[in-house]
This record gives C-alpha cells, structure tokens and sequence, in this order.
C-alpha cells in the first residue's frame, strides 16, 4: 500500500513533467515560429523544418505528448510521431489534411469550440477520456490549444494532447489512500494526534479527543505538557531524547489528566515527522489502557485468590483436573502432578453413592451450579468433610468448557458442631441425653405411641442418699457415684429406650413400645422400675468406700392421643415425690389424686413465698407450767394470717417451708419477735420471770452463722438470754452431732436454754444424749395422748422421765388436755405440762392476760 508521503512525490513529478512540457511546448512554438510564419508547413516543408531544427523535432519525435500544429484552415502543418502513431499513420500522411479528416467528424464537432477559441487566439486546455480511433483504448487525456500568434494575428494552433491516466489514477490512488487513511484515522479506537515539537495539538482524531474529555476547541488550546501529570517529567525527557535520536519514542506507559481531574493511563508510540512546511511535528498513537489495567489487576485478584486458603480445582469439559491449587495440594495430600489430568473421583469415598454424584453433574448441568456437602478421602485414607461448590464455566456459544469447584476442609467446623450438638444434647458427666434430648425423644415417642397404638412410660428416678453421700465423700465421688448410676441404668433397659440426666442425681428412663393395655403396660414398667430399684440399690465403690444408695421412682404412662410432654413429665415426677413420702427406696405410679394434692402444694409454695415478704404471720403463745400451779413460759408456735383461706395451720405449710427452706427468714423473724417479746416482759414484773421456747428447724440450726445470728439477735433486742428456750427434735442430731453439740455449747455459754422436742419419737442415741448440753425433754405428746389407755405409751412416758433424771434434765409433757393425763405423768414423776387442760395457744394479748391472771389467783391462794 502506498503512504501518502509516496503520492504526493509522485504527484510532484507529474507536475515536473507536465511544467516541463509545457515549457517545451513553448520553446517549440517560438523556434517554429519563423519557419511556420510563411503559412501552413507542408508534408516537405516539415522535414525541412526538421532538417533545420532537427534537434526540437527529434525532441518532439520522442516526447510522449502527441502534438501537432493546425493553421487558421484547419490544415495540419506537422505533428510529431506520437500524434500519427495514435491515428496508426505516419506523420506524412497527417500533413495538410484538414482536421476534420484526421480526428473524425464526431470528435471535430466536440472539438470545435475550442478550435473556434484557439483561432479566436483564446488557449484551451480541457481534459477528455479519448478513444483510440479503433476504439480499443481510452485514454484520460489532457488537450491543449494554444494559438500561434505573431504580431496580434493569429496564425494557426498547437495541439498538445498529454496522456494524464497515469496521473489521473495517481489522483484517484491518492484520494482513495487519503479518505481511508482519514476514515481510519478518524474511526480508529487509538487515539492519533499530531503536535509541533513544543507539544501543542494541530491535529487529533476523535478518539483521542475522548481519551482526553476535552472539546476539541479546548483541546486545540492545550499543549501535551498540561495533560501530563508532573510525575512523569523525568520520562517525558527520556522519551524526547529517544524521538530525536532515533525518530520514535515508545512505547511507554503513563497517565492524562482529563478535564475533569481524573487521570486515565495510556501507553503511547510515536514518530517523528517533517511537516510540508518543513517544520518538524510528532505524530503520537495513545492508547486508553484502563481496561487492559483493570484486566490485568483482576489477572491479578484472580491469581492470588486461586492460591487463597481454600482448595480450588479446574476440570475440563471432559471433567479431567486442568489446575489445581497449593491449598488443594495440601488438604488432599496429593501433589499437583498427581492429580492434573486425573477425575475428581480420585478423591472420593464410599459415604456417597453413585446416585449422589450423578444428581451433582445433573445439578451442574441444569443450573451451572451446585454446593453441598462431601465426604472426600485424602491421600492417605482419612475421609473427611468438604463444602464444595462448583460453578460451570461457559464457552462463547454457551457450551460448558470448564468447571471450578471451592473445597473447603470443614472437618474441623464438623468436630465444633459435633461438640455443641454434644453439650447441647448430651449431659458431660455421664454422657446421657440431657434434658433437653429427652424432650426430643419424648415429642417423638409420644407422636409415635398414638400412631402405633403402643404405650410408653416415663420413669423419675431420684437418688435418696445423694446429698448426704456428696456432701461427705466429696463432689469428684459424687460424679463417679453418678457416672456409676448411669452404666447401671443402662444397663436395665433395651437398647430403643433412652436413659437420660436431667442434672444433680435426677435421671429419667424413657420406655417405649410397651402394652397398649395400660395394666399391662403398668407391669411392665413396673418390672424395669423394680429391676432399676435393685441396681441401685447395691454397694458402690467410690475410692475406698463403700457407699449405699437408694432410689426413689415415680411413673407415669403415656399413649393417648391427648398426652403432653411437659404433662407427662410432670406426672412423673409427682410419683417421685409420692415414693420419696412413702418412705424412699420404693417405685409409685401417678395418680390423678396426687396431682391435685401437689397442684393444691405448688399454689401454697408460690403464696408462702409471698407471705415471707408480706409477713402475714402472727405467734400464739401456748403456756408452761410447773407442778400444776406455776406458770414458767410458753412455746411460741406460728401462725399463718392467710389473706383468702385464712388462719392456715403450721402443720400445713412448716414442712412446705422447710422443704423450700423458707423456713430460716420465717425462723429469724419469729426469733426476733420473740426476743423483742422477752424484753418487753423483762420490764414487766409479773411477766420478767417467763421463758419463751422456740422452734428451730434443722436448716436453721445448719446455719454456718446460727449461734452469730441468735447472739445478734439477743443483743439486738437486750433479752435475757436465760429466759430463752431453744426447742431442737430428735432428727435434728442424727447428722453432724458434733457440729450440733458445739452450736449448742456455745449458746448454752451464753445462757440460752435447750429442750429437746418430740422426745420418744426419734431415733436419739443415749450415747450422746449425755453429752448434748440440753435443760429438758419434751415428752411428745403422741404417747401423752394415750398414756391412760396404751401401756406401752405410758411405759414410754416414765422412762422418758427417768431417763431426764438420770441425766440431770428437767421434764415436760405436751398435748396434756385432761386432768387424768395430768395426775398420771404427775405420778410417774414429771411436773411440767403444756396442753389444752391448760391453755391452748393464744394470741399475745390473750396469753398476757392470761397469765396476768394466772399470777393473781397465785397470789389470792396466798402461801
Ligand atoms: N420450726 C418451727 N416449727 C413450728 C413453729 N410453730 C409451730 N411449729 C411446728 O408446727 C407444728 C404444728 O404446730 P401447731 O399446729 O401449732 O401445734 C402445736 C400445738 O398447737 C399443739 N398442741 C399443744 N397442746 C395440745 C394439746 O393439748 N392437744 C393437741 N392435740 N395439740 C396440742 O401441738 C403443737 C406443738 O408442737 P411442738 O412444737 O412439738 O411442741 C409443730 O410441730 C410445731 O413444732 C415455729 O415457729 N417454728
């Protein structure tokens, strides 16, 4: 393809050529000038001319012109051989023939205006396709009249006709090469721009334009230096220096400024060139690189992300391993040259089967994707977990040429939510579903008992002895006694049923598939509540001890559409609590009675709890009195101001606060009123004389702080010790005597009294009954009842009385409501009574006056 520079020379030596001609044409008229100036040159005449001016005719012989010379009548007078030879005759046989005859009489007439012009002495140059007379060639000529004039008359014509088609398709050549340059220069996607040597813009196309974001008119008005950030001056100067020792520069990369600020990156080339004005300009190509920047720097995301922590693979089309990564590498033990060109089946492992895999490639091929979880195995054998994800790659016709597939080495997540499924579910000390499985498994044993027509049982075992056992051995025995009870549990029940821990040494025995009978069902249950009973109870080895235990199991069977969970459950457990009353080491199925009974129990708990806050209570004072006629005291015993049932009985709700151990604010507040009581009466002649007992429950007494507490209250209220009376029962010294004696020991030291209530009925041990510092036994007034009727009761009540004899300690009956009691115990030696022959116990006021009353009459009997 030829450059533009090319044409234009080329054009130039047309031009050269066609001056030259001319030039020639011009000296060939004034040397033909004399010679012609007689008339029209005959055929002789132009050999003769010739002869004397051989040289221009053998010049004119040989120019490629055609020409030839007409006089005013249209006769030729010479023409040289080109001109006779496009005719196809000879020189001489053109010379003196009319025009007309030699060009035709078409063309003379297209001709004759111009032959008018020319003997007018007008020149006339046209340009013409001309056929050859044969009509075989057409050429693109250039015809030229130029009249022959001497002295203002014209004498004749020349005509020059030069062949331009060269020329003319040199033109054409060149307007063709100029238009595609200009349309590829103007629709090139490269910017193009052409600048002087000082950097200013004469020429730029569109795109460059764009790259920029300037108008063009603003653009005009630049130089390149305010595109180019100050940064690059030093490679500016360097690629300067480069263009003018070499005449390019580039490529090299930098940055423009557009208008707006920002800056785009660009990779430029350039050329040095010489201008038509001979001024040197730089023809620059930019090229916008942004997005080749960005492709790159996402080659670049894309690397470093293949080589993340996360194991990727490519596969081909044919699902053969194209590519793998070092996290790949290290997850699978394989190195990379042993899996590419492998199939992913390399890492499979037979926790899936082939069903499994074909619904993943089905998965990829319906929607290009698919994740989920796989059990791959490693080099070395160990199966483990991956979240894979593969994604299907597409060819440019939406064929799938690769896949990618993530794998991540989840086998450690696995071991976590194995872990939280284990502390979630499962109790850590003896492995055994928590409470919450056993509600899991029980939701669904209940749904299934309904649809099997199968019944099932819940069974509440409870250890007796275990918060003795713990307390004594310790807590790491505590745990070995119930992982023990565990192994035992399970071991009495079929492998379909759950054993579970509900925490501390409650355990629950879920059974299913039992009778649909319920007394058969019933039997069943029983049969494993009993076989339960056994296991437990036998020794167990805790370290050197050998420890006992019993257990309490309560029962409940479910199996009807309307059963509950939390219903069953708790009906369970109320049959716990039923064994556990009925004396422990036993098993009680549950009964609807005993619901009520433990509904009526629960609603008392929940007011009791308020009552200790509201302090509805009040203390009756029951009177002591000695040998018949002496009033010593009273027992204080508590009362409960219901607000809707009433006066509710201590027997009724002192087990219940005991049980929720209510009962230490409600024993310090009685001992603080009492005490407060004695110091009132300390003011009080006829009173200052009285004791007061007082009931202390064993979680009282169990107090670490019990003595500090009933000394803070003494001082408190400025009572007199001694006229204090601490009311203990038997249960209270079977456990910790030691700690007991010494409670006891300091507060007797500091003039509190102690009696030893409901005596007979426990199961005191003499051996240190001796050493207990009490003042008095309290005969129970169980054996008082009946002392006149039962022997037995009245045997108990004189030993009783020895017994306090022999030990030095005073006496006391309770429950003396008739005189016949009264002689009878006064006769088997005690003198001290309490009962309704007496008084029965009385509000403050009442017992005040009662025993003011009890004082006069003592003092009207007089001594
Ligand atoms: N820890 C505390 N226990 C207390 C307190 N107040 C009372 N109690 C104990 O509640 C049980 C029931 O007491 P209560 O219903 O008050 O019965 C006592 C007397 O009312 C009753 N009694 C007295 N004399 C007779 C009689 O002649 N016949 C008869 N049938 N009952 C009679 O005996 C109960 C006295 O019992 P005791 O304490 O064993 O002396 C009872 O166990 C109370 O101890 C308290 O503040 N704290």
């Amino acid at each position: 393809m030829c450059s533009p520079d090319h044409f234009a020379a080329r054009l130039r030596e047309l031009e050269a050529d066609k001056q030259r001609l001319q030039a020639e044409v011009a000296r060939l008229t004034a040397l033909l000038g004399p010679a012609a100036g007689t008339g029209p040159v005959a055929t002789a005449d132009r050999y003769d001319a010739q002869a004397a001016h051989c040289l221009p005719l053998s010049i004119l012989d040989n120019m490629p012109a055609m020409i030839g010379y007409w006089d005013t009548e249209l006769h030729n007078c010479f023409c040289n051989q080109a001109y006779s030879t496009w005719f196809g005759l000879e020189p001489a046989q053109i010379a003196g023939r009319h025009i007309r005859d030699v060009i035709g009489e078409e063309r003379y007439q297209l001709n004759l205006p111009y032959i008018e012009a020319a003997l007018r002495g007008e020149a006339q140059a046209f340009e013409r396709a001309i056929p050859s007379p044969d009509g075989k060639v057409v050429r693109n000529a250039l015809a030229e009249y130029v009249p022959d004039v001497v002295d203002g008359t014209v004498r004749g014509f020349f005509v020059q006709v030069s062949d331009i088609s060269s020329v003319k398709q040199a033109q054409l050549d060149l307007r063709a090469s100029e238009e595609k340059l200009r349309g590829l220069f103007e629709l090139s996607p490269l910017g193009i721009a052409l600048t002087d040597m000082n950097g200013r813009f004469i020429e730029f196309n569109e795109a460059f334009r764009k790259l920029c974001a300037y108008d063009a008119d603003q653009l005009k008005a630049l130089d390149y230096w305010q595109l180019t950030p100050e940064k690059y001056a030093a490679e500016e100067a360097r690629q300067l220096d480069a263009l003018a020792r070499s005449g390019r520069y580039g490529p090299y990369e930098k940055e423009y400024r557009r208008q707006d600020g920002s800056l785009v990156p660009v990779r430029l080339n350039g050329v040095l060139v010489a201008g038509a004005d001979g001024e040197r300009h730089i023809w620059s190509i930019v090229e916008d690189i942004s997005e080749s920047r960005r492709l790159e720097a996402d080659r670049r995301v894309a690397a470093s992300a293949f080589e993340a922590q996360v194991g990727i693979m490519v596969i081909d089309s044919e699902r053969r391993i194209v590519k793998v990564n070092r996290a790949l590498v290290e997850s699978s033990g394989y190195a990379a040259d042993e899996l590419l060109g492998q199939t992913p089946s390399l890492f499979r492992s037979d926790r899936h089967d082939a069903a499994f895999y074909a619904s993943m490639w089905q998965g990829l091929a319906q929607a290009g994707v698919w994740e989920g979880e796989v059990w791959d195995r490693r080099k070395d054998g160990e199966v483990y977990p991956k979240w894979v994800s593969i994604t299907a790659v597409k060819g440019e016709s939406g064929e799938t040429t690769h896949f990618v597939a993530t794998h991540i080495d989840i086998s450690e997540r696995k071991a976590a939510e194995q872990e939280i499924q284990n502390l979630a579910f499962y109790d850590p000390l003896t492995a055994l579903p928590n409470r919450r499985q056993l509600r899991d498994r029980l939701h669904h044993a209940l749904a299934l008992s309904v649809r099997n027509q199968l019944r099932g049982a819940v069974l509440f075992i409870d250890l007796d002895n275990f918060k003795t056992l713990n307390d004594t051995l310790g807590h790491t025995a505590g745990d070995f006694l119930l992982q023990d009870v565990a192994r035992r549990l399970a071991s009495c029940v079929r492998d379909g049923d759950t054993v579970a821990r509900l925490g501390g040494d409650e355990f629950v025995v879920m059974l299913e598939g039992l009778d649909l009978d319920p007394g058969v069902a019933a039997d069943q249950a029983k049969a494993v509540g009993d076989k339960i009973l056994a296991a437990l109870k036998e020794p167990y080895q805790v370290g050197d001890h050998k420890c006992h235990s019993t257990s309490s199991i309560g029962v409940a069977l479910f199996g009807n559409p309307h059963d509950s969970m939390d219903e069953v459950l708790k009906q369970a457990d109320m049959a716990m609590y039923k064994a556990k009353a009925a004396g422990r080491d036993a098993l009680c199925f549950f009964d609807p009675a005993m619901e009520a009974s433990l509904l009526k129990r629960a609603l008392l708990e929940t007011d009791l709890r308020r009552a200790v806050e509201e302090k509805q209570f009040l203390l009756h004072y029951q009177a002591q009195i000695a040998g018949g006629d002496r009033l010593t005291g009273a027992e204080v015993l508590l009362r409960w101001q219901h607000p809707e049932l009433g006066m509710v009985s201590p027997a009724d709700f002192i087990p219940l606060a005991e049980e929720t151990r209510l009962i230490v604010p409600l024993g310090q507040w009685v001992l603080e009123t009492v005490c407060r009581q004695l110091a009132v009466w300390a003011c009080r002649p006829e009173l200052a004389h009285l004791t007061i007992a007082v009931n202390v429950s064993a979680h009282q007494l169990r107090l670490p702080d019990f003595v500090a507490r009933v000394l803070a209250v003494l001082v408190q209220s400025g009572a007199n010790p001694q006229r204090l009376k601490l009311e203990l029962t038997e249960s209270l010294l079977v456990h910790n005597v030691e700690e007991v004696i010494g409670k006891m020991s300091e507060l007797k030291a500091a003039g509190v009294g102690f009696s030893l209530d409901d005596f007979g009925t426990g199961y005191s041990s003499l051996s240190y009954l001796k050493r207990l510092p009490l003042d008095e036994l309290k005969i129970d007034q169980s054996f008082v009842r009946d002392v006149l009727v039962d022997p037995n009761d009245a045997a108990i009540a004189r030993t009783v009385v020895a017994l306090a004899r022999s030990l030095g300690l005073g006496v006391i009956a309770e429950g003396v409501e008739t005189a016949a009691q009264r002689d009878f115990l006064a006769a088997s030696g005690c003198h001290a009574y309490q009962g309704y022959f007496f008084s029965r116990p009385l509000p403050l006021e009442q017992f005040v006056a009662f025993a003011e009353k009890f004082a006069a009459e003592l003092e009207d009997a007089g001594p």
